[in-house]
């Protein structure tokens, strides 16, 4: 009889000996997700039997991932700030990287303040709706040149209760705005042509490649958004775009030709420039 404990060693023997550097976890919640249970159940009750519906979905689950494909685009989902979020074809994986970005501009606003934010290139949506669930009086424009990345981030707006406080639009990038933001955040593409030749299938073979494409240097959104951010902002406003550990130094230039003031460097947890804050004075 096959049993939830020895499914979940039976992938994490698997992962083991592929040598994925997270066998363990990723045996836990791709086992708890095929048998649609919780990962603590997996520990919990390890023998309890397992239907062979779900044992089947659990071997084509072991079977993709050591092809290589990423946990969260096994399950369609993944967790961004406390929220779990659907992902689709045209979206990105949000990162643990990009809660720096959460993190940084949570700590320039009052939670409180009324804001008007955007959200350029939102993907699955995972920035504006992050914000949005710490800053119950903002709202957002999440703004996107892929429908199927605002019908993906639409339905995250929805299942976390915050569409009525964000419109999402098709667009390039700020284009379409009209002046007057208190706060922009933007996670573009910012990935070399080279860097993008030497990219993890992981990454290349599963992220779209609209979101990965940086151009020639990986800084072609930094050069328009910039600028155009510049204009749309209110004075006393704030643009806050991740960015490529190599890419601080040039943005914080393209911020500062654009005339924002107060340019700030954040590094992330492994020390590395993630973030570039500006402000329009
Ligand atoms: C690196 S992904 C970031 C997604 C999401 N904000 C996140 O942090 O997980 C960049 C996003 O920008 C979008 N994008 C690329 N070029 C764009 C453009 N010119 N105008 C608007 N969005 C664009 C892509 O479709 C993608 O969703």
């Amino acid at each position: 009889m096959q049993t939830r404990g020895r499914l979940y060693r039976h992938l994490r023997d698997r992962f083991r000996a592929a040598g994925l550097p997270t066998a363990d976890l990723d045996a836990r919640l791709l086992a708890a997700a095929a048998l649609g249970i919780d990962p603590a159940s997996l520990v919990l009750d390890p023998d309890e039997a397992v239907s062979g519906e779900g044992a089947a979905l659990a071997e084509a689950h072991l079977q993709h991932r050591l092809a290589g494909m990423p946990v969260g685009r096994i399950l369609g989902r993944r967790e961004f700030f406390g929220l779990e979020l659907a992902l689709s074809a045209g979206t990105l994986e949000p990162r643990p990287d990009t809660e720096i970005l959460v993190e940084a501009v949570l700590a320039r606003v009052s939670p409180e303040a009324p804001l008007r934010i955007a959200d350029l290139g939102t993907g699955t949506g995972a920035i504006c709706l992050a914000l949005l669930g710490r800053l119950p009086l903002a709202l957002a424009l999440a703004v996107d040149l892929s429908p199927d990345a605002l019908a993906t981030a639409r339905g995250n707006a929805l299942r976390h209760g915050l569409a009525g406080r964000v419109l999402f639009l098709q667009g390039d990038y700020a284009a379409a705005l009209a002046p007057g933001l208190d706060v922009i955040v933007s996670n573009p593409p910012y990935i070399s042509h080279a860097e993008l030749a030497a990219l993890d299938p992981g990454v290349r073979d599963h992220d779209p490649i609209l979101a990965l494409d940086g151009g020639a240097d990986g800084l072609d959104a930094y050069r328009v958004l910039a600028p155009q951010c510049h204009d749309l902002l209110r004075h006393g406003g704030l643009l806050a775009c991740e960015i490529g550990a190599a890419q601080g130094a040039s943005v914080a230039g393209l911020f500062a030709a654009a005339g924002f003031q107060r340019i700030e460097i954040v590094q992330d947890l492994a020390g590395l420039d993630r973030v570039v804050l500006g402000w329009k004075i």
